[in-house]
């Protein structure tokens, strides 16, 4: 009896290899007339996917138009802060008297901020259809309907997120190795050499997919514009044993800190593969195909001029989902116009953009902080938290999972705000309600701009209300570079030790990528007598799946004259013929094996298990 054993399929197979797997089969022997339908079948279009649409976004107006009045019988709200939008306006103004309507508007011209480019900040936008849209479209997913398909939540903490934050850490991308080059038959002529022989060089191999971390990186937007990396097919073999080149390799460059899985399917995430956490990180990810052998290759002692040749193998192909967690060892959190990126600019070399209005910060930045003595270390300045951030509210939230991997974090605390306990309070909360872990991180807490007369006068009852809770403030004024450098030594002597292990874990213990690009290679060489055979039977169809058989099919180039022999041959050794008559194969009966369809044919001159599988339509290249 055949061994009959079950086949994992390939794990990443994506739509597309399953829209590849729908091509048209090569039909030997038509059934009818209509069959030949088959041959007619368009497979789907390859993708339908667009690498979106570049975003203008503007900053927000300055914070002087958006100002609430202080009014020491209420409590300050964080959230108070968020702007209002450009509906919003519009809908307040006909209850603006007419010289406050002139004036605002004159407002508006001077700032020069331009309120209709500032839609995308809309929390509370009545516009759906347009949000959908547009969600669907910056985020490249394969097509509309599997973005439709979103959680009711998650579409609520999309909206009013810039496009440009929705792709910054997060990228959809499809990779596919190159394809190996075909093996040809050529025989060698040459004058005063009688008889040269077979002399077809084999096909090169096709290009890997590299995944490697690109330390000049920080963020996954370039991932908006090109989403499909396809290594170069390996080029095909010639005349005179020459064999055809490698194809050209991909690199697919990521920033520092980016984990990668395969594309998930109906919301559930697909397996983490790899996570590419320090610069000098590379990984074969999808090796390429193994190019066709020519007919040189195939000369033996039996058979001197062989005319058989193989195609190349496909390159395997995925779709990856990339996702990244900054590899920050600092992360500096804090209220809207704080003064983090101050903060940050004043102890690095790093240059972010610094405003009197929250929100100046849409994307993290990062900072390398060098000490005397010679160690170093990196920050992270986040967005600016909002009361509500845990639930999506603002802009902050969406990078707080970056602050995961940072080992401490500095809150910095506005002293001029009304009443900085309560920012420091509410962000406190929006952490721990974010995250128990984050929150369980040590941190230090620094009262910026001490340089202004009302952050002056209430630091000391700040510093006596952090100071009962068991919590030793700082006092800067980041803008003049005072305390800086001790606050940032005290948040490095909390993490020192943790930094020093880090460093020598990555000595000990080299990361190994190596493992899905194996995994590929396995499934290359499964043996080809392993398979499976169903039979469906309102149809007559059976169907015989094997890794192994599959890729002999693939690669059997049809158009040599030998190629059906070693078909037929590899069928009875591999015993798929004698399973296939055990089963009850009959005259007639459609077999598929890959990408193959053919009629099973009972042998006229023999009976019994002498049977084959008819390749009689098959036109064969005129020798001569
Ligand atoms: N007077 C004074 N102003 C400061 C100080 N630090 C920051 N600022 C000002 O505060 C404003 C906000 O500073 P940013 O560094 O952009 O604040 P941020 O926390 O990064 O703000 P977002 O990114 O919007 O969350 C800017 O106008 C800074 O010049 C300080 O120590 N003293
Ligand atoms: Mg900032």
């Amino acid at each position: 009896m055949a061994s009959v054993c079950s086949l994992s399929p390939l794990c990443f197979l994506s739509p597309y290899a399953q829209a590849r797997s729908n091509r048209p089969r090569k039909q030997l022997t038509p059934k009818n007339p209509n069959t030949k339908n088959l041959n007619t079948i368009n497979a789907p279009p390859l993708s339908s996917v667009s690498g979106g649409q570049a975003t203008t976004f503007t900053r927000l107006p300055p914070k002087d138009d958006f100002f609430i009045p202080y009014d020491s019988s209420s409590e300050i709200k964080l959230s108070d802060l968020v702007v209002p939008t450009h509906k919003q306006k519009k809908l307040n103004k006909p209850k603006i008297e007419d010289d406050a309507e002139i004036d605002s508007d004159s407002d508006e011209e001077d700032s020069g901020f331009d309120y209709g480019k500032f839609e995308l900040y809309e929390v509370n936008s009545d516009d759906e259809c347009d949000d959908e849209e547009y969600v669907a479209d910056e985020l490249g997913f394969e097509n509309e309907g599997e973005e439709l398909e979103l959680e009711e939540d998650e579409r609520e903490k999309e909206k009013g997120v810039p496009a440009v934050m929705r792709c910054f850490d997060r990228a959809k991308i499809y990779v596919r190795s190159g394809d190996g080059g075909n093996g040809v038959v050529a025989f060698r002529r040459e004058k005063f050499v009688p008889l040269g022989g077979p002399s077809g060089g084999d096909g090169g191999r096709g290009g890997n997919v590299y995944l490697e971390v690109d330390s000049s990186m920080n963020s996954l937007l370039p991932f908006r514009n090109s989403i499909h990396f396809r290594a170069g097919r390996g080029g095909h073999g010639q005349g005179s044993k020459m064999n055809g080149a490698k194809g050209e390799d991909v690199v697919v460059k990521v920033p520092p800190g980016t984990v990668v899985r395969a594309a998930g399917k109906d919301g559930v995430p697909g397996d983490v593969l790899m996570e590419l956490l320090y610069p000098g990180d590379r990984a074969l990810l999808l090796p390429g195909g193994r190019g066709g052998r020519g007919n040189a290759s195939f000369k033996s002692g039996t058979n001197k001029v062989p005319r058989i040749a193989e195609n190349g193998e496909e390159g395997p192909e995925m779709w990856l989902e990339l996702e990244l967690k900054l590899v920050a060892d600092i992360g500096i959190v804090g209220a809207p116009n704080a003064g983090k990126s101050t903060f940050l600019s004043v102890i690095s070399a790093a240059q972010p953009n610094i405003a009197n209005y929250p929100f100046t910060t849409l994307l993290p930045n990062l900072g390398v902080v060098s000490f005397d003595y010679d160690a170093s270390i990196v920050v992270a300045d986040l967005p600016g938290l909002l009361e509500g951030a845990h639930r999506g509210f603002g802009l902050g939230h969406e990078f707080l999972r970056h602050t995961e991997r940072c080992s401490a974090l500095v809150h910095i605390v506005d002293g001029s705000s009304q009443q900085p306990e309560y920012e420091y309070d509410a962000v406190r909360l929006e952490l721990e309600m974010f995250s128990p872990e984050i929150a369980e991180k040590p941190y230090v807490v620094a009262y910026n701009k001490m340089d202004l007369p009302d952050a002056y006068e209430k630091w000391e009852s700040f510093q006596k209300n952090l100071q009962l809770r068991g919590i030793d403030p700082f006092c800067i004024s980041a803008i003049n570079r005072q305390g800086t450098r001790e606050l940032i030594t005290a948040a490095y002597e909390l993490i020192r030790q943790t930094i020093e292990d880090k460093k020598d874990e990555i000595w000990r213990e080299p990361a190994h990528f190596g493992h899905v690009a194996e995994m590929v290679k396995k499934q290359r060489t499964a043996p080809i007598n392993e398979f499976e055979i169903s039979h469906d039977i309102s149809s007559n169809t059976w169907h015989v799946e094997g890794a192994g058989l599959q890729r002999f099919v693939q690669m059997t180039n049809w158009r040599y004259m030998d190629s059906d022999r070693r078909f037929q041959h590899v069928l009875e050794a591999c015993g798929v013929n004698k399973s296939l008559i055990k089963r009850g194969v009959k005259e007639g009966d459609t077999v598929i094996i890959g990408e193959m369809e053919m009629v099973w044919h009972d042998s006229p001159n023999n009976s019994g298990p002498n049977r084959k599988i008819s390749t009689d339509s098959v036109k064969w290249a005129d020798w001569k």
